[in-house]
């Protein structure tokens, strides 16, 4: 009955959207109109008190703000801050309309839009405006509640939310520990495809062969310990998410290899001659920041373009300010039961020590203290002197280089364990970030007894 009293507003310079839209949208609405001048907005507004404003946010460049979409908006807003306002926008400008929620749009929607989904976005709408709904403050994934209450998370749930059910390929960026993994997760439990594999692999750990065989499958006797039949991990994900953690990692000989597969969407197993047609949804992470991606003797801007058709960037944990305490009292109460104790309070130094430590291993690094501080703790009050931030993390974290030690070995150590702890122990993977063999690796794993 909502939907019935309701009036919309369509506001686009392209005439077939406007009619596509008054066509969808006449027989469900009281009243719905349409404006292919956005000029003529504010005195549109002015006659009519509209319930929804759907606004393009491309416009052929008739005012010159950087994007009109936004000035439209403001001028909305400022005119008529009751009115709601959908934002309409392409894959590519999804952090322009980011940034139009933040200045006051009610939702976006991706062109091309799916009919069904225009009309709940309306109907969601409407219905909030009765209701005045709460913002969501966490974002459940069928495994894990990814906790997050700060500005900058909030953005993140809101892209994720938005992206999730659409079949584009996501590129997570963020520093490592953030929660890429949970990020990819989420993604595909948020997606069509959640009833259906989501299969996760470590790229950035395989070697040019085995990148190969894992991803693509192989024949029995393709090579020498092909002793059966195995099916790759683009097959095994068939129909749902193929999740490749530490994309920016692999060399350009296999990006070659990625980018064909994606193109013409189909596997050949190593020793066979058919094609395995492949449907899957693509998701791929990294910790290595996008201007070293965008660097062409290092990434293929080919395969880039194809991974990273919506850019999901995971802020670090001494950016989301508010999240610590969130995130602490969760990791405690988790801990807590895990190890048979009582729930804890904290004393009221405990949670501005950790505000103050800049976490260089991020959410990963707040669970280890954690973890370690409820283990270690008598008593039901957790304090300040129960927190023991790692020597590894701290060594990263100091940025003064009077607080730091200049002698040779200890810089070359520090370098190794911070390796070492980064890849979770994985010394391939070390000694090639640090630029040496494993077996120079192992050398001085020995040399300094780590
Ligand atoms: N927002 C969050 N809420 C709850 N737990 C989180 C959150 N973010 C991260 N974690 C936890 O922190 C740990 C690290 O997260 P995750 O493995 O997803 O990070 P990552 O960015 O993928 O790390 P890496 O780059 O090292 O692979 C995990 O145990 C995860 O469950």
């Amino acid at each position: 009955m909502v939907l019935k009293n309701a009036t919309i507003l369509v506001i686009d310079d392209d005439v077939d959207v406007l009619t596509a839209l008054r066509l969808l949208l006449k027989p469900l609405f009281k009243e719905v109109v349409t404006e292919k001048n956005p000029s003529n907005i504010t005195s549109q507004i002015e006659r009519t008190n509209y319930d929804i404003i759907i606004l393009d946010m491309n416009f052929n460049g008739l005012v010159n703000t950087g994007n009109e979409g936004i000035f439209w908006l403001n001028k909305i807003r400022k005119q008529k801050p009751e009115t709601s306002v959908i934002l309409m926008t392409a894959y590519a400008d999804i952090d322009l309309a980011i940034r139009g929620l933040k200045e006051g749009a009610s939702d976006f929607l991706m062109k091309p839009w799916k009919n069904e989904k225009m009309i709940e976005t309306i109907s969601t709408i409407l219905e909030s405006k009765k209701s005045n709904t709460s913002k969501t403050k966490s974002l459940n994934s069928n495994s894990v509640e990814i906790i997050g209450e700060s500005e900058v998370m909030n953005d993140v749930f809101v892209k994720l939310k938005k992206v999730a059910p659409t079949d584009a390929n996501v590129l997570v960026l963020g520093e490592n520990g953030t929660g890429k993994d949970l990020i990819a997760r989420a993604l595909h439990d948020n997606s069509n495809r959640r009833d259906k594999p989501f299969v996760k692999v470590d790229v950035g750990a395989l070697t040019a062969s085995l990148f190969e065989s894992e991803l693509f499958g192989y024949k029995k006797g393709a090579f020498t310990d092909a002793r059966e039949d195995r099916k790759g991990r683009f097959e095994a994900a068939n129909g749902g998410t193929l999740f490749l953690d530490e994309i920016g990692n692999i060399g350009l000989g296999q990006q070659v290899r990625l980018l064909t597969v994606l193109q013409n969407r189909q596997v050949t197993p190593l020793g066979s001659n058919e094609a395995i047609p492949i449907d899957i949804r693509l998701i791929c992470a990294t910790n290595i920041d996008p201007k070293t991606l965008a660097d062409e003797k290092k990434f293929r801007k080919d395969l880039i373009y194809r991974i990273n058709t919506v850019d999901i960037t995971v802020p670090p944990l001494r950016e989301r300010g508010t999240d610590i305490t969130e995130l602490s009292r969760h990791f405690v109460a988790l801990y807590a039961e895990k190890y048979n104790k009582n729930p804890f309070t904290f004393d009221s130094g405990f949670i501005s020590k950790l505000k103050k430590h800049d976490f260089p291993g991020n959410v990963r690094e707040l669970q280890y203290v954690l973890e370690r501080a409820v283990i270690m703790t008598d008593g039901s009050v957790l304090k300040p002197d129960d927190l023991v931030f790692s020597s590894i993390e701290r060594s990263t974290s100091s940025t003064s280089l009077e607080t730091k030690s200049l002698n040779l070995d200890d810089i070359e150590k520090n370098a190794i364990l911070t390796v070492l702890e980064k890849n979770k122990g994985n010394v391939s993977k070390s000694a090639k970030e640090l630029g040496i063999t494993r077996a120079a690796l192992y050398r001085r794993l020995e040399k300094y007894e780590l």
